[in-house]
């Protein structure tokens, strides 16, 4: 039987970057579609004659689509691979996008918005299916990360060439404009994308899964050859599972909520800050992102028994910096919202150690099914935040004209988010901890291990 060393990499790196980055290129324009609607809010509100409100709509629609597709898109990945899914929701989204560069009315607009949020909803995990699959699990966390961060680049493409076609050409261009670009890409995916590297790997066991607390290179292998169906049951009765949800349950939403949705108008009406300062505030964020990411993705790698750490640190930041801005009754100076904008940046960041818990607490047969149960907790997080904020909102403030106090309301009502996070977290941090001691993995105490910190310290 042929050994294949565990310190080598026997996918060819080249190959492996230009089927990750062939995937990256289609969740790229998923998240291009998804932000579309955003810059072209002003000409939505015309060309359908709907109000500000109802053009938010859009906006939940498509969240609750995204997480309701999650689950049933993660068991198709466990059956069909990631290129066959990726390339067949490039081309939803390229459906939904020409029928909304065509039709004119609200309806036919939101059943639109529909087809764009189901084949958004298969792009990220689609991708991240492709990284342990590809890769040695020492590079994981980064490349994970990285996919995250690249992935928001999206943005930046409907801010600028989309903002500028839809200005410069109108509003069916623009929209045509993307619909061939997911079809560009949907073929992309297609050619280039492979499920798993076609070199021998040893086959892992069944019940397998990429390791924690070495940090050891392994092969990449991660794919079973023979698809089976998948028991969301059994993914469900896996602590991990839950650990990763509840990861991205409560890192996501308070970056979810003030990107996506309430962010500028806190920073214009509540704080008094223009429309270009708002936006520079938006982007430090999505710079800080560039370095936190791999820096976070690098710690995964090296400290695997205490990846809830950054989790909780993230959460502490942001709880800590929402604080210093909510508790003061006056607009805040710029370097306390930089400190506000970067403490979302760190749980954005903090959101993807849940896709690594389901990589290594999961069984690989079953990770796409793991990896689409975690993507729910934080849409349905943000979901819930989103819908408070609006909620306190419009009873402290029916008139719409919001005020700094009318915000500092709004966003306390995100404590309520954090608490349900905060405790499914923990909870489920203890029963996975229960189930890894049962199988001889002990994750020491703090106090142990700053002990044996300070020891190693004296005898050195
Ligand atoms: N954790 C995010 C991705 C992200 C954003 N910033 C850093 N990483 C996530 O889960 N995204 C899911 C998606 O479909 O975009």
């Amino acid at each position: 039987m042929a050994v294949v060393s565990p310190f080598r990499d026997p996918a060819p790196a080249r190959l492996a970057f230009a089927v990750w980055g062939a995937g990256l290129a289609a969740y790229v324009v998923a998240v291009t579609g998804r932000t579309s609607l955003g810059v072209a809010g002003l000409q939505a509100v015309d060309r359908f004659e709907i109000s500000a409100a109802t053009l938010s709509l859009f906006s939940v629609v498509q969240l609750a689509v995204y997480a309701a597709a999650q689950i049933p898109v993660g068991l198709l990945l466990d059956r069909i691979g990631s290129r066959r899914l990726i390339a067949t929701g490039a081309m939803v989204l390229a459906a939904g996008q020409l029928m909304l560069a065509v039709v004119d009315t609200l309806p036919m607009a939101l059943a639109a918005r529909v087809l764009v949020g189901v084949g958004d909803a298969t792009a990220f995990v689609s991708v991240l299916r492709l990284v342990p699959a590809w890769f040695p699990s020492r590079r994981v966390p980064v490349l994970t990360q990285m996919t995250g961060i690249v992935g928001s680049t999206g943005q930046i493409i409907s801010a600028v060439p989309f903002m500028a076609v839809l200005l410069r050409f109108g509003w069916t261009p623009a929209f045509v404009s993307l619909a061939a670009l997911g079809v560009f890409m949907g073929i992309v995916a297609a050619i280039v994308v492979r499920d798993r590297p076609r070199l021998p790997a040893p086959a892992p066991a069944r019940e397998s899964v990429q390791p924690v607390g070495t940090g050891a290179e392994v092969p990449p292998a991660a794919v079973p050859a023979r698809r089976e169906k998948v028991s969301l049951r059994a993914v469900m009765g896996e602590p991990g599972t839950w650990l990763g949800f509840f990861t991205h349950f409560v890192s996501l939403f308070p970056t979810n909520t003030f990107v996506l949705l309430w962010g500028v108008p806190f920073l214009t009406a509540g704080q008094g800050r223009s429309a270009q300062e708002a936006s520079v505030f938006l982007t430090v964020s999505a710079l800080a992102g560039v370095v936190m990411g791999p820096v976070a993705g690098e710690l995964q790698a090296r400290h695997p028994l205490r990846r809830s750490w950054l989790v909780l640190g993230a959460a502490a930041f942001a709880i800590g910096a929402w604080t210093m801005v909510l508790v003061p009754t006056t607009p805040r100076p710029t370097w306390q919202l930089v400190v506000l904008v970067l403490a979302l940046t760190s749980t954005a960041t903090a959101s993807n150690v849940g896709f690594d818990f389901a990589r290594t607490f999961v069984p690989p047969a079953r990770l796409g099914t793991a990896t689409g149960v975690v993507n729910v907790g934080g849409f349905v997080a943000s979901l819930i935040s989103i819908y408070l904020v609006g909620l306190v909102l419009d009873l402290v403030r029916p008139d719409g004209h919001y005020v700094l106090d009318d915000f500092r309301a709004a966003f306390a009502a995100q404590g309520v988010v954090w608490v349900i996070g905060l405790t499914g977290l923990l909870t489920a941090r203890h029963a996975t901890r229960r189930r890894m001691a049962e199988g001889g993995v002990v994750v020491p105490p703090v106090r142990e291990v700053i002990a044996r910190m300070r020891n190693h310290h004296r005898e050195g």
